[in-house]
């Protein structure tokens, strides 16, 4: 069944987990959904807590595997209403997009659809399956999960059911699963559709690149994925190999914040927008859940916890995309190797503190 399952369209993903429903007992509620069983399933690519370390119990992060471009004269052309961008605001990857969608003014020339953070054994399900506050049903293919989304671009996919997702509704798949990608798509692809004042946003300026690219380097490696390799250690040699780089980066970040703005020259770039994704989930989940306590932002760090409020306060693009209940929710919840009680700490209170 399954193998004719993933070679046709959604409809029939669609009707085989009704399927599945009926046959195998699956239980859905608005906080808990567990299949019990099936012919074949997915888990290993869904299901985070299947997934396995390295050897040595470090986690590896894989690579996205849609990585298209929207110009002119190609197989995606930028058109108004073409795309769809599919997010979590619990995911640190997934609000780079946001940020930059927002920044850009592209919030009506591409629509969003948001999942619920419960991210559970079939991996990230739409509201129908899952109705948290905040989340939508998908609009525009009926999916269930976002792994609909990837078996109707690619039947055979066998890669890992992440967000975001740039999706394209005239062919039916996804442009781009990679969020540095798509934050670069955003940044020009569109200028000619949006007001002058938005196309002259450049979060990518060619005089900076050269620096705004050595930086996201280390603080890719060290910072947005440190915490995630801290967290995700199986062994303690494994952590430690983490969570002390991602504290020196914090050093060497506060140092370079200190009496500044913004991280490279005095513009907002997308180094900052790659950074702030993971400061502000810092206080509120990766001290706790990722074990990233040696300091906390804001008991430790006075200049980077300055820049990141100003950035929260000051910028609609930084708070209107930050949402703390998705974001603790989705961790606290969805590693049960990590936090076998799924309890979601209280604190800190405040989430973020005032400017
Ligand atoms: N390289 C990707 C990483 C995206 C990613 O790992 N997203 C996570 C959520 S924060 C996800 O959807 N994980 C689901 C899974 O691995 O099953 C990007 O930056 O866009």
């Amino acid at each position: 069944m399954h193998s004719l399952l993933r070679r046709t369209s959604i409809s029939l993903v669609r009707h085989s987990h009704f399927h599945l429903r009926r046959q195998f007992k699956v239980y859905t509620n608005s906080r808990n959904i567990h299949a019990m069983g099936s012919a074949k399933d997915f888990a290993d690519q869904s299901d985070i807590n299947r997934m396995k370390t390295e050897a040595d119990g470090s986690f590896k992060r894989a690579d996205a595997s849609f990585r298209n471009t929207i110009q002119k004269g190609g197989r995606f052309e930028p058109e108004k209403y073409r795309y769809h961008l599919y997010v979590s605001y619990a995911c640190p990857w997934a609000t780079r997009t946001l940020i930059v969608r927002k920044l850009k003014g592209l919030e009506e020339i591409i629509p969003v659809t948001v999942v619920s953070p419960h991210m559970g054994d079939s991996g990230w399900p739409f509201a129908d399956v899952d109705a948290f506050p905040g989340a939508d049903a998908d609009p525009v293919e009926g999916a269930r999960h976002v792994k609909d989304l990837y078996f109707r671009a690619q039947s055979d996919y066998s890669g890992r059911f992440t967000v975001p997702v740039l999706w394209d509704k005239t062919l039916h798949t996804i442009v781009n699963n990679e969020s540095s990608e798509i934050i670069r798509i955003f940044n020009s692809a569109f200028d000619h559709l949006v007001p002058p004042e938005k196309a002259a946003i450049d979060i990518y300026p060619q005089e900076l690149r050269a620096q705004i690219d050595e930086v996201n380097a280390w603080v890719y490696d060290t910072v947005n994925n440190g915490v995630y390799k801290s967290g995700f250690a199986r062994t303690q040699t494994a952590y430690e190999a983490a969570v002390r780089p991602l504290f020196a980066s914090l050093d060497r970040l506060e140092k370079m914040l200190e009496g500044k703005q913004y991280l490279i020259g005095d513009v907002l770039t997308e180094a900052d927008i790659r950074l702030f994704v993971t400061i502000i989930r810092f206080d509120p989940v990766y001290v706790g859940h990722f074990k990233c306590n040696i300091r906390t932002i804001r008991g430790g760090y006075p200049a980077i916890n300055k820049w990141m409020k100003t950035l929260y306060w000051t910028h609609p693009a930084f708070k209107d995309t930050t949402n703390f209940e998705h974001i603790k929710t989705h961790y606290y919840w969805s590693h049960p190797m990590v936090n076998p009680t799924r309890v979601v700490p209280v604190g800190p209170i405040p989430d973020i503190e005032p400017l």
